[in-house]
């Protein structure tokens, strides 16, 4: 979840008010020792690990395994290395237009320690509330300590104070949601929902998401206790204002409520009245919808193949006094002789439908990756699929926004198990995002979706689910 940066204060004081000029350069002890120095080294190394390595934020930023040296930093820095990379990622591609506008000619090849020294101190400039003379100190700082940049120390000065003296006019010339978009991602949404539809969604993934709960019971109680809204889908919504420490609210000590994006809501909805049902939770941890299941009243399998989010699983189940069958292990081994009333598969996925919260998506994941996991979900569908009973119903979901990942999987899935039919969704069943039910009958919600008052209180994920049922027994058990 973002974080508001930092209080500017520690910043003012001991930042120098000039520059030193690129000849007095301070040694790499004396940066250690100058506040707000190696928050923003710290910021500019894990910015190369995400979008040259690709490698996840969340993992790198993770309070007790990430990198090394972000844990490291005191809280306060690591809030602010979080929201300095939330933004840079965010908004990469409007920096990076701005940065080639102020430089004559493009900087070197070898210039990648530069260019993401540039990329912090521009995002801090241009999004967060650090004061300008503090990220453009530190940025030449940064670059003299790295010998890689020290001789780029002028022309990051001169750079970064031509952002800063007219940072509105550059953020209107280049306001152009698209720009943010790598290549690959941008030419996949545009294929799917065209160029409008395209940008529509790239904008609302400027905004970060709003903080989303499902509540065991009385969703209105809680809305008004927490001081945020009921949405007509149920889920009840506070803005970033509101929130705090997620573990410090009312209710979660309890177990009253758990975060759950309001999309990731929908699929296990979708099931309908569970009371005393057999459901199996077939990609579960960490377990939102394995929650949903067991409130509604089923008698639930949770399986996940994995162990470390397994135990995530069952640490949330016991604080929410809600309990299911836990089972390490893939689905495609999964054996079970009963059958079940209800299967939910909420897939591995690319997670483009998540970018709000996981702006990194972009850089880490890549359109080959978006087929590769297409394969991976036709045949865990076919593996969860064995497990419905006759009668029963199966539903696929999963939050990418490519259709390769949802509606093209379901549809191959239609074609080739005739057992199933499709439940097609209604749209009184997702009151408020009516437009999120397609033709077919899938549901695919998307950012774009879902406006309200203000931009950081709208949208939603993107999700895909289908819905089907069982009809007859397959041939092959027949
Ligand atoms: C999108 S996440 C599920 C999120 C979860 N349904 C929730 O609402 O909290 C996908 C999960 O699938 C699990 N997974 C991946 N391959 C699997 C397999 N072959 N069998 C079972 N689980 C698998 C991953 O470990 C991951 O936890």
């Amino acid at each position: 979840m973002d974080r508001p940066p930092v209080s500017p204060q520690r910043l003012r004081r001991p930042v120098p008010s000039k520059t030193a000029p690129a000849a007095e350069r301070p040694s790499l002890a004396d940066d250690a020792q100058r506040p707000g120095l190696g928050a923003r080294r710290v910021a500019a190394r894990l910015l190369a690990a995400v979008v040259d390595a690709r490698t996840s934020l969340d993992g790198l930023t993770d309070r007790g395994n990430g990198h090394p040296e972000f844990r490291k930093l005191e809280g306060r820095d690591q809030a602010l290395v979080r929201a300095i990379l939330l933004a840079a990622l965010r908004r990469r591609g409007t920096i990076d237009a701005i940065l080639a506008d102020c430089l004559e000619k493009a900087l070197p090849s070898g210039a990648s320690a530069l260019r993401h020294i540039l990329h912090v101190a521009s995002a801090q400039i241009l999004f967060l509330d650090v004061p300008d003379s503090a990220a453009v100190d530190l940025a030449v700082a940064s670059a003299q300590a790295d010998p890689r940049s020290a001789r780029f120390a002028n022309l990051t000065n001169a750079v970064l104070r031509r952002i800063a003296r007219d940072k509105a006019g550059f953020l209107a010339r280049f306001d152009d949601p698209a720009l943010d978009a790598p290549r690959w991602l941008l030419d996949r949404l545009e294929a799917a929902y065209g160029a409008a539809g395209a940008r529509a969604i790239l904008h609302a993934q400027r905004v970060p998401a709003p903080l989303d709960l499902t509540c065991r019971e009385d969703p209105s109680l809680w809305a008004e206790r927490l001081g945020g809204s009921l949405l007509p889908t149920g889920t009840v919504r506070l803005g970033a204002r509101e929130t705090g420490a997620v573990d410090q609210m009312p209710g979660f000590a309890d177990g009253a409520w758990w975060v759950q994006d309001a999309a990731a809501a929908l699929p296990a909805r979708l099931f309908g009245d569970l009371s005393g049902l057999r459901a199996l939770d077939a990609c579960a941890a960490p377990g939102g919808k394995t929650a949903q299941l067991a409130a509604a009243g089923a008698r639930v399998t949770a399986l996940d193949i994995s162990a470390s989010r397994l135990r995530r699983l069952r640490g949330n189940l016991e604080r929410l006094r809600l309990e299911a069958d836990t089972h390490e292990g893939s689905i495609e081994d999964f054996r079970d002789a009963e059958g079940f009333d209800a299967v939910l598969l909420d897939a591995p996925c690319s997670s483009t439908g998540t970018i709000r919260r996981h702006p990194d998506v972009p850089f880490t994941k890549t359109a080959e990756e978006v087929e590769k996991l297409a394969g991976v979900q036709e045949r865990l569908l076919r593996a969860a699929a064995d497990h419905v009973r006759p009668g029963g119903l199966l539903v696929f979901s999963n939050c990418s926004l490519d259709p390769r990942e949802g509606e093209d999987t379901a549809r191959r899935f239609l074609a080739e198990r005739g057992e199933f039919q499709l439940v097609p969704v209604a749209a009184a069943e997702v009151p408020g995002i009516e437009d999120a039910v397609t033709r077919e009958g899938f549901l695919r919600t998307t950012p774009a979706m879902l406006r309200r008052d203000t931009a950081e209180l709208s949208g939603l994920d993107g999700f895909f689910a289908a819905r089907f049922r069982r009809v007859t027994q397959s041939k092959t058990a027949a």
